[in-house]
């Protein structure tokens, strides 16, 4: 029997009633029911339906366990979905893509994107739970996002197998393809706040150093470069020795001599990220280990100047010339010691020794994945023979005063000079005097537009002969010095045996 077109209506509007009244209510519910009661309400609702739905679903959570590390399952899933769904999502966030050249777009949240594998299709969202703000309002709210899967039970086999074995094994190819690489800090002074899920804070890192630009030995640049590249192909072969896929390196000698430039040259020939450790910004090695557990693969992980920071007193050592006198060595020592005491007896700062090296021995066997850890000083014979043995740091880079060959690639950088008739004068005295590369390399800049690479090298002339002179009046005031104290020396014996 047809129904009359009254009573249909009657029935549409009743229904429409009975929706929106349930809306109504489900909205009261989710505003005002406590947050537990509502989950509880939400598991329950959730098991039910899933007696009934013939669909299997599975969600992959940013954050697992302690919220210690970002899962790299969400990270590659979210670069493939990235990839893949910018074409047929609707709703797109845009954020800058590698070197700030282009936007990178992928799924919003909420947002719904298909996808067909072997004939099968699935379903992703991106989604996230926002748990409550703490009492007292001390803590904000919290965001756990996760990408949900939904696919048909029949291809449950294909999916949790091949597909997502696909989907990781694109996003990961992705990631590598697409990263922006990064320079992390812990910043001193910065007081990370609990609820914050990451303690480095990160720019983009954009240094321009290479090895080519490096002046160095050509023969040991070459050295250092096969041991990286090495390094970076040898997964399988640290996998089969039963050995973590890390590698120490002590770059060591005065300042101005190119190791902080060598740590950027390394990361820029193997495409790594830079995590700068700041020891005296880290409170304890609980602090430590959470830091050193949050760095990612392919990362270098440096610690400047291990020879301050390792007294751990909460500041830096002053940095010195290679002229520093035996007076303010002496000095300095005195403060070290000084600060090393005040921090045995309860100073800020507990990071140990100990605690550093178990780190480095131990953490990263569990972590996985590539990882340099680069120490720096201008002291090595400072340093604690138990934080510089083999196979703590495996290998141990000495970079020192300028040699000709090294001025050399400088001149070609700095003025596209590949020879001059004043090389020859350059090359003698530099025989005579030791610069630091930091000093030819601000000799060669040109200061004014109209200094052209003859000026240069003349002002690098001029250094060089200055630095002679110093060298010359140094070795003149110690010879009077070690004639006054034996003249001293002997005058005192003199008056002893009289
Ligand atoms: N070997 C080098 N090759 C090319 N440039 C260099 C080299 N050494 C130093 N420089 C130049 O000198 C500047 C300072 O060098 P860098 O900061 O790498 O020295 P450092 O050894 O780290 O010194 P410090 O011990 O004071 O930290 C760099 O910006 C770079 O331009
Ligand atoms: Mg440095």
């Amino acid at each position: 029997m047809e129904m009359m077109p009254s009573t249909m209506a009657e029935m549409w509007t009743k229904m429409g009633s009975t929706i929106a009244s349930f809306m109504f209510i489900w909205a009261i519910f989710r505003q005002y029911c406590p947050y537990e009661l509502r989950r509880y309400f939400e598991k329950y609702t959730h098991t039910i339906m899933g007696y009934f739905s013939p669909y299997i679903k599975i969600s992959i959570h940013e954050f697992t366990g302690d919220r210690l590390k970002r899962s790299e399952a969400y990270a590659a899933v979210e670069a493939y979905l990235s990839a893949n769904s910018s074409k047929t999502a609707r709703r797109l966030k845009a954020e800058m893509g590698k070197d700030s050249t282009n936007l990178v777009l992928s799924m919003d949240e909420y947002e719904k994107v298909t996808d067909e594998f072997r004939g099968a299709k699935v379903w992703w969202v991106a989604s996230k739970v926002v748990s409550p703000s703490r009492p007292m309002g001390y803590y904000p709210e919290q965001e756990k996002r996760y990408y949900r899967l939904t696919f048909h039970k029949r291809y449950r086999e294909m999916i949790t197998g091949a597909y997502l074995e696909h989907v990781l094994k694109e996003g990961k190819e992705i990631r590598v393809r697409n990263r922006q690489r990064k320079l992390y800090t812990n910043s001193p002074g910065y007081k990370w706040p609990s609820y914050k899920q990451t303690m480095w804070s990160h720019i983009v890192f954009e240094h321009p150093a290479t090895f080519e630009t490096m002046a160095m030995e050509p023969n040991k640049k070459k050295e250092i470069i096969e041991d990286l590249v090495t390094f970076s192909q040898s997964k399988e072969f640290y996998a089969r020795i039963g050995k973590a896929w890390k590698r120490g390196y002590l770059l060591h000698g005065p300042p101005g001599t190119g190791k902080s430039t060598m740590i950027a040259a390394m990361a820029n020939l193997l495409n790594y990220d830079v995590y700068d450790l700041e020891l005296t910004a880290v409170k304890d090695n609980t602090e430590l280990r959470k830091l050193l557990i949050e760095t990612t693969s392919k990362s270098i992980i440096v610690i400047e100047d291990i020879d301050c920071s390792l007294d751990l007193t909460g500041q830096r050592k002053k940095k010195s010339g290679r002229a520093m006198g035996e007076e303010e060595k002496e000095k300095m020592e005195k403060e070290r010691r000084e600060a090393k005491e005040e921090s045995n007896n309860g100073g800020s700062s507990k990071v140990t020794l100990s605690g550093l090296l178990s780190f480095i021995d131990g953490l990263w066997s569990a972590c996985g994945g590539e990882r340099l850890i680069v120490f720096t000083t201008n002291y090595v014979e400072k340093l604690d023979p138990a934080l510089i043995r083999r196979g703590r740091m495996d290998k141990h880079i000495e970079l020192s005063y300028c040699s000709f060959e090294g001025f050399k690639v400088l001149a070609k950088n700095y003025l596209k000079l590949e020879t001059h008739p004043l090389f020859d004068t350059i090359d003698g005295l530099m025989k005579e005097v030791d610069i630091t590369p930091a000093d030819v390399a601000e000799s060669l800049m040109p200061k004014s537009p109209l200094d052209n690479a003859e000026k240069c090298l003349c002002s690098l002339i001029q250094a060089l002969e200055e630095a002679k002179a110093e060298a010359a009046n140094k070795q003149n005031e110690d010879d009077g010095t070690a004639m006054e104290d034996a003249v001293q020396l002997h005058e005192n014996s003199a008056s002893e045996n009289a």
